[in-house]
């Protein structure tokens, strides 16, 4: 995968950028608030169809240009999805309704000119992003974490991408109902017993399980390869000092633990060799569903009376573990974004293995945060990926023989430019 051109037209603070990618390695210095980090979200938004910050779509507008009777912001790229394909032409558009008539906004997608669904998007310009605020992936909430799994699974899986939003649909489907019934006069003693019922919510328990078992397997199966290949980078990363371990908590029991062990998962107790050994085992769709099913069975009154879906992937959350320890409660804040640095380079390798493809590796000002040995591993894991992208404020940041391999640009006030005159040590 190569990112070979890029095009933005009022996108944040890029009034206009025609940009051309040359190397395997750019590397993009300026100052605060210049338009580092907005660049690569740009590029982020085509991989994904997705803003980084959730709900924060009509925000990439240019301010400027939203003052225009149709303001929108427009990001391109050709891309060579594989070595030897022929480019493809990729575009995104935001068209934000006239003034006036706010919040509400289009999003149009085309693919070597033709107009595409944005699902179509998704998977063909593969990326991982680390930001520095991706520590919250390790001490935020867990809806911030199922976003992470989502949009990773979405650009290696389409059937997952189909399953999670059929999922959703069913969930706010099968809330509402549950909600109408909670509200019906008489419906805590009638309800659950009447057949009417029993039919509706067998029927939406069918779905539910159906698409969610897939998302839950899937999830599943995925940390565990990301597990995998982020264990070792953090061992590298910690100068083997920290052994981490990612331990996914599904929102009910899928079938691999006993209930014990389940209890024990959700509780953050520390498992034994034993329990690490049912906690990795793989899983199977089917498999998901049957427990699935039996759960919102087995749940039916409790449910009923909250009114609401109590069990499935939408309560599912995981967790950063360093020598056992869980990194959220105990994890110093450079623990923390060491482990989110780990995990990001493995998903790197994992989507390569997923898809046969490398993708895309953004990098916004990681550099800082880390001490030198951190610094010295990232530019060798940086040596071996196919194209990275990664921002500075100091050039300095970076090896001379690091910089001496990279395109060298310069970002000032939403413009870009070939770095003129590059650091010292690369004139000598
Ligand atoms: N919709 C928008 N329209 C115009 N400007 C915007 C918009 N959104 C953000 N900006 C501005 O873009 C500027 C550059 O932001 P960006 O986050 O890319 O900076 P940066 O170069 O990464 O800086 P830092 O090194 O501080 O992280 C900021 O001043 C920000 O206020």
């Amino acid at each position: 995968m190569f990112l070979a051109h890029l095009s933005l037209t009022h996108f944040r603070n890029y009034h206009r950028l025609e940009l051309d990618f040359t190397r395997r390695l750019t590397l993009l210095q300026g100052h605060n608030a210049q338009g580092k980090t907005n660049l690569l979200e740009a590029i982020y938004f085509l991989a994904t169809s997705k803003p980084v910050h959730a709900l924060a779509e009509r925000e990439v507008v240019d301010w400027q240009a939203q003052q225009e009777p149709i303001p929108f912001c427009r990001v391109a790229a050709r891309v060579e999805l594989q070595e030897g394909e022929r480019p493809r032409s990729l575009e995104l558009e935001i068209i934000l309704a006239p003034r006036g008539e706010n919040g509400h906004f289009a999003k149009q997608v085309k693919i070597n000119g033709v107009n595409r669904r944005s699902l179509d998007l998704v998977g063909l310009m593969r990326a991982v992003l680390f930001l520095p605020e991706d520590v919250k992936l390790v001490d935020g909430s867990p809806g911030e974490r199922r976003r992470y799994l989502d949009i990773a699974l979405c650009q290696i899986d389409p059937t997952y991408c189909r399953a999670l939003s059929a999922y959703q649909k069913v969930l706010t489907q099968r809330n509402s109902l549950l909600k109408r019934l909670r509200e019906a006069p008489g419906a805590s003693r009638a309800r659950p017993h009447d057949p009417a019922v029993e039919a509706q919510l067998s029927f939406w328990d069918e779905k539910l399980a159906q698409h969610g078992s897939y998302v839950v397997a899937r999830r599943h199966n995925f940390i565990l390869a990301l597990e995998q290949i982020a264990r070792t980078r953090h061992h590298d990363l910690t100068n083997g000092l920290e052994e981490l371990a990612l331990q996914y908590v599904p929102g009910f029991n899928p079938g691999h633990l006993s209930a014990m062990e389940y209890e024990l998962l959700r509780a953050g107790g520390e498992p034994s060799p034993q329990e690490w050994q049912a906690i990795r085992t793989p899983l199977a769709p089917q498999e998901v569903a049957t427990h699935f099913l039996a759960k919102l069975a087995s749940r039916r009154s409790r449910e009923l009376a909250a009114g609401a879906t109590l069990y499935g992937p939408h309560r599912d959350d995981f967790r950063f573990l360093a020598n056992g320890r869980d990194l959220r409660t105990y994890g110093s804040r450079g623990q923390q974004r060491t482990a989110a640095l780990s995990l990001k380079l493995a998903e790197v390798q994992a989507m390569t293995e997923a898809t046969g493809v490398a993708p895309l590796l953004l990098l916004d000002d990681v550099m800082s945060e880390l001490d030198a040995r951190r610094r010295r591993t990232l530019l060798q894991v940086l040596d071996g990926v196919a194209q990275a992208i990664v921002t500075t404020t100091d050039w300095e940041d970076f090896t001379p023989e690091f910089r001496r391999q990279a395109q060298l640009l310069q970002v000032r006030n939403g413009t870009v430019e070939p770095a003129s005159a590059g650091p010292q040590e690369l004139e000598e």
